[in-house]
């Protein structure tokens, strides 16, 4: 197998001699009047083009199940993509200048990352892992969007020879593997179904490879077992199949990637990547989580603080906010009740107001969190230390 050195010089060897404008490595230009003038580009690689590219791009989902909520995300994060209409391939987001979007089918985001022709994208872990196939130039910046969420897992029938067969020792175990006729698995992840059972010891498997409605394949006798991604399992059980304890290849759900190259090298790639993770974490770090404003009767500040952190569910994410209510008496004005600030989870909601009211709390409102912004982006760090940069590089506007 080629490494991910060879692997490289191997994509490195066609530069373009088309050069007109920065444009992916395949692909149509149509003139505006209608008239479209076709100028098909060869399927290379890191060309020179590529690397003369002046705007930073990301490459988005064109279709199928990630499409819409990776636009949803971004658009929760402030960061709405512009395209002008559905069929077209590349857009824009008005709040990152400098940044192109391109629309893609997520196994060519991460084979167009590696080519140099993206520089970040968003698609599911298990298409980084498997198209990538460990490709070192690949990071993964944020490792949890938090849609997407599925496993890739190794099925068999629930019927036949595999009636008593729950766990990959027992598979592996079978006597029905030889040489002369292995354990035939289908899949469309032969890179890490590969990886996975030789870890795992297996002598004799074959891979076939393909894409989509995989689980009809062993009831019509054409494989053994398939490897492939589950979800709700729905799929499974409607064709007769089972997953077994041990068969679970990688857990995987929606990730930015970057290249590590255009991180390192190309302009505006490294700052761009600071204000999506930023807003991205903002955003996430505020789901499920409540404002919740109180007032309370107090002698002073750190009275109420006091009564407030004996509770166990209001201590909020770094402590309470605790301010003094001020009205008009006599002429003056004077404090008798204080508001308190916390930031509660979801869950603890109705926990968290019962204990305000213990304490003497009134008036309680609760709001939705739209961001939470901390001092540190927690893989931010992680990330100038995977580019061996200094940890204090700050992406200041500029
Ligand atoms: N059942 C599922 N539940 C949740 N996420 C899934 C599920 N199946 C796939 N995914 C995630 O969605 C991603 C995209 O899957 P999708 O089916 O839209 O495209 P694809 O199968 O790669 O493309 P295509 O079928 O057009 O070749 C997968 O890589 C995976 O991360
Ligand atoms: O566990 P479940 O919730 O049933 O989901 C699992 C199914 O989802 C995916 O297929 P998809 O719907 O993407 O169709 P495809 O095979 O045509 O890509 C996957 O390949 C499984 O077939
Ligand atoms: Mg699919």
């Amino acid at each position: 197998m080629m490494t991910s050195l060879e692997l490289s010089s191997f994509l490195q060897v066609r530069p373009s001699s088309a050069r007109a404008f920065s444009r992916p490595s395949s692909c149509i230009i149509c003139c505006s009047n209608g008239n479209s003038s076709m100028v098909v580009l060869p399927n290379s690689v890191t060309s020179s083009e590529s690397q003369d590219r002046k705007v930073v791009r990301l490459g988005l989902p064109s279709k199928g199940r990630m499409a819409d909520e990776t636009l949803n995300l971004l658009k929760n994060c402030q960061l709405s993509v512009r395209q002008l209409n559905p069929r077209q391939y590349v857009a824009d987001i008005p709040q990152l200048s400098d940044l192109e979007v391109w629309f893609q089918r997520p196994k060519d985001i991460v084979r167009k990352i590696q080519s140099g022709d993206l520089d970040l994208g968003i698609v599911g872990f298990d298409i980084v892992c498997e198209c990538g196939e460990g490709n070192e130039d690949l990071i993964v910046v944020h490792e949890a969007l938090g849609f997407g969420a599925c496993r890739l897992s190794v099925a068999i029938p629930k019927y036949g020879i595999f009636e008593n067969i729950n766990s990959l020792d027992e598979l592996s175990n079978m006597p029905q593997w030889s040489k002369d006729r292995p354990l035939r698995i289908e899949t469309g992840f032969s890179y890490l179904g590969d990886k996975f059972f030789r870890e795992k010891g297996f002598k004799h498997v074959r891979f076939q490879r393909s894409e989509g409605a995989l689980e009809a394949y062993p009831a019509m006798g054409t494989t053994d077992a398939i490897l492939d991604l589950v979800s709700s399992g729905t799929t499974l059980r409607e064709n007769n199949l089972k997953e077994i304890e041990g068969g679970v290849v990688l857990q995987s759900q929606a990730v930015l990637v970057a290249s590590r190259r255009s991180l390192n090298t190309r302009k505006g790639t490294l700052k761009i990547t600071h204000e999506i993770l930023e807003r991205l974490e903002a955003h996430l770090r505020a789901i499920g989580v409540f404002t919740v404003v109180a007032n309370m009767r107090g002698n002073s500040a750190e009275e109420v603080a006091e009564r407030v952190l004996s509770q166990p569910s209001l201590s909020g994410l770094q402590g309470p906010t605790i301010s003094p209510v001020y009205c008009k008496r006599d002429g003056k004005a004077v404090v008798d009740f204080f508001a308190i600030v916390i930031c509660v989870p979801q869950k603890q909601l109705y926990k968290s107001v019962q204990q305000l009211r213990a304490i003497g709390g009134s008036g309680v409102l609760v709001s939705d969190l739209t961001y939470i912004f901390e001092e540190e982006t927690p893989r931010w760090s992680k990330l100038l230390s995977q580019l061996g940069l200094p940890l204090d590089t700050k992406m200041f506007p500029a």
